[in-house]
């Protein structure tokens, strides 16, 4: 370790440090490799990059020769599934094969030395492990994937990637102001779009789906927190020999016009909000931005700390050091708390002060997923087959292209998949063993809360798995919950909220990534853009009348609509889909490149990486309900548990599937 922290302020160019430590040969050869980069990469860094990378802030008066982002050609052509990477042009002169630093180095590196990106973008450009593609296991952090093409592609710790160019606000559009104007001057307050377009009332909530339970919904939420997790810019602590502490940053809700360095908090209109414990302006901190490929200049991009992979990082974690730390290192077993829970964790988790954390990669854990399944439930039959998502029912399918970039894409994350908001309801609950309700609460209790995961008697994993698997999802549609969308995170529940808006949180943070308007996704969708406010063949053809009239109150210029507000409002493409066009086709693309981009994908038939016919067939055979039974210790359950009703009743768990494991016994 002791090692591992000289090599990093030899990074920050703490050159003390670095000659009093003792050097290794390894280390020797990093020092002279980095001044050697040192040298030969100044002129190819610009100013205006540095500038860039260390977030230097400007104000966000809008000057009067401020011109709005200047609209580019528009297409009609759908665009080619698989953008092929262009990592053949601009490729400075640099060795990249002299980095040999460990993902772990990477990791610490990046932890303290944000927000001053410039500094390391330099020097870190690791090929991470060494790459030996007859390795038969994915890399924890998902580097060495795709040794063909590009180590890094859908490692953790790299930035997203986008369907379009992103828009900022500043005049170079290079993120230093996030998106804050449209065609004809500021954008509205997000709070302001959430309350007219995107509220429930006391007499008017979203009704159930007739067919999909909440075992869709938080299944497709435990997908999410595998393929992404966009940190938020932290203040590195100053004190030298405490590298490794970040400070949240707490205080951007003192000035909503000029605000401070790394903030973009929003103003709050007339509502419940504006009580004893708010100021008019809510709080919201800028995510960091992360180095561009190549560190060549460009607009602000964002970071992914999970590999995009869909590999269970959830659950395993995204590094080497996460694993190490949740294995039991006895009979391959992940660690577990006596009831079968997680392990406890350090107090550094999501929970709240007075609690003890779990400790995972992220959340509660499964062993083995189907998540092909839960995409054809989300994209409807046909994105699913257009999309080359569907297994066969038995056999290998190779997919894997090593053109395809796995990466996570931003307008993905920051705003299609976020269309999960609108299937969350108003409780948490949990039924007994004849699946009749035992108890149940409002949601906006539980919020960092793991008292009801803890608490066997009523509530519990078991209990609380049954109840996912009975209760019906909200519809997606323009309403979101007001449980996540006033009294998110809120603390204060008797008097008057203190909570955030979920709702709000996307618009704006849609803008600080600089995701372009919803317009502009659904023409690299192929789909035609809203030139008027009406649903027209001008206008929002994929909307009702009710909505486009509350667009046109919030927004001034179709072209303004943000890409959460656009696509979460649209009407569902077909009669019983979950999603509308737009959504649809961003969503499809994103999994088509998680199944293309991924030589560990579990229908490749690839010798030594891949399963034999025989595993594969029986992984075929496994269904989410199976796993039900055996994680949670069920012993009925519906074979389809992202659905309810029709002939899909309830059996023994006896009469499902499990896997025969014998079949991965070394022979
Ligand atoms: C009660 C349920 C949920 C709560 C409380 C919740 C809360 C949140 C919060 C607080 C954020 C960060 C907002 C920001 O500042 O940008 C977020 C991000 C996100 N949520 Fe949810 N969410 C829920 C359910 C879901 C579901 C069901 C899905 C998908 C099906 C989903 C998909 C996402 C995605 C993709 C992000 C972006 C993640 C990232 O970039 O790090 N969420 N959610
Ligand atoms: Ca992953």
């Amino acid at each position: 370790m002791d090692r591992q922290l000289d090599k990093i302020k030899l990074f920050v160019g703490n050159q003390q440090a670095a000659t009093e430590s003792p050097k290794t040969d390894s280390s020797r050869q990093t020092e002279k490799a980095i001044n050697h980069t040192q040298k030969e990469n100044k002129s190819s860094i610009t100013q205006t990059t540095v500038q860039h990378l260390t977030g230097q802030p400007l104000s966000y008066k809008k000057s009067a020769d401020q011109n709005l982002p200047k609209q580019k050609d528009t297409h009609y052509n759908i665009p080619p599934p698989i953008q092929i990477p262009t990592y053949t042009g601009n490729k400075p002169n640099i060795d990249y094969q002299i980095y040999l630093f460990s993902s772990q180095q990477v990791q610490e590196a990046l932890a303290i030395l944000y927000p001053k990106i410039s500094e390391i973008c330099n020097h870190l450009k690791p090929q991470r492990e060494r790459c030996i593609s007859s390795y038969p296991y994915r890399m924890p952090d998902g580097s060495c994937n795709n040794p063909y093409t590009g180590v890094l592609k859908g490692a953790s710790l790299t930035a997203q990637a986008r369907f379009v160019d992103p828009e900022y606000g500043d005049p170079d559009n290079l993120g230093y102001i996030p998106r804050i104007y449209g065609k004809n001057g500021k954008l509205t307050s997000p709070r302001e779009i959430s309350n007219v377009v995107l509220s429930t009332t006391k007499d008017f909530r979203s009704p159930r789906s007739t067919r999909y339970t909440l075992t869709l919904v938080h299944f497709a939420q435990f997908v999410d927190h595998d393929v992404i997790k966009t940190p938020a810019t932290k203040i590195p602590d100053s004190t030298p020999n405490d590298m490794f502490n970040e400070q949240k940053i707490e205080d951007c809700d003192e000035d909503c016009v000029k605000p401070k360095e790394h903030c973009f908090p929003f103003e709050i209109p007339d509502d419940h909000f504006q009580n004893e414990f708010r100021t008019k302006c809510m709080h919201f901190v800028r995510n960091k931005p992360a180095p561009p490929e190549w560190c060549l200049p460009g607009p602000r991009q964002q970071l992914n700390e999970r590999t995009a992979f869909l590999d269970l990082s959830a659950t395993y974690g995204s590094s080497q050091i996460r694993v190490d730390e949740l294995r039991q290192w006895e009979g391959g077993r992940l660690n577990a708390s006596k009831d079968d829970l997680l392990p406890d964790g350090p107090p550094v988790g999501d929970c709240l002060p007075d609690q003890v954390c779990f400790n995972s990669g992220e959340t509660f854990s499964f062993n083995l997923e189907k998540y092909v399944a839960v995409t054809f439930l989300i994209l409807g039959r046909d994105m699913a087959y257009g999309s080359n998502l569907i297994s066969s029912k038995t056999g290998h399918r190779n997919s894997f292209s090593a053109y395809a970039d796995p990466s996570t894409l931003n307008e993905f994350g920051a705003a299609a998949f976020r269309f999960g908001h609108s299937l969350v309801g108003r409780h948490t609950g949990s039924m007994d063993r004849n699946f009749k309700i035992k108890a149940s609460e409002e949601m906006r209790r539980d919020f960092f809360n793991n008292d009801k995961m803890r608490d066997l008697n009523i509530y519990g994993p078991t209990r609380m798995g049954r109840w996912m698997a009975e209760t019906l999802m909200r519809k997606r549609d323009r309403f979101i919950s007001d449980q996540i969308r006033n009294h998110l995170f809120e603390t204060n529940f008797d008097g008057p909220s203190d909570g955030f808006d979920l709702a709000s949180l996307n618009i704006q943070r849609g803008r600080d990534h600089g995701i372009p308007g919803y317009n502009k996704l659904r023409m690299y969708c192929g789909l035609y853009p809203a030139n008027v406010f009406n649903i027209g063949p001008m206008g929002f053809r994929d909307h009702d009348y009710e909505t486009v009239k509350k667009l046109s109150q919030v927004y001034s210029h179709p072209n303004d609509v943000d890409l959460f507000v656009g696509g979460i409002t649209e009407k569902p493409s077909y009669n019983g889909d979950i999603l509308g066009p737009t959504f649809k086709c961003l969503i499809a693309q994103q999994f088509q490149r998680y199944k293309e981009g991924d030589r560990f994908f579990y229908e490749n038939n690839f010798p030594k990486t891949g399963f034999t016919l025989d595993q594969l067939n029986d992984i075929k055979k496994q269904t989410f309900a199976g796993i039900y039974c055996r994680s949670l210790k069920l012993k009925t359950i519906q074979p389809k548990v992202f659905e309810k009703g029709g002939t899909n009743r309830r059996l023994l768990c006896d009469s499902i599937p499990s896997p025969d494991l014998n079949l991965w016994k070394e022979k």
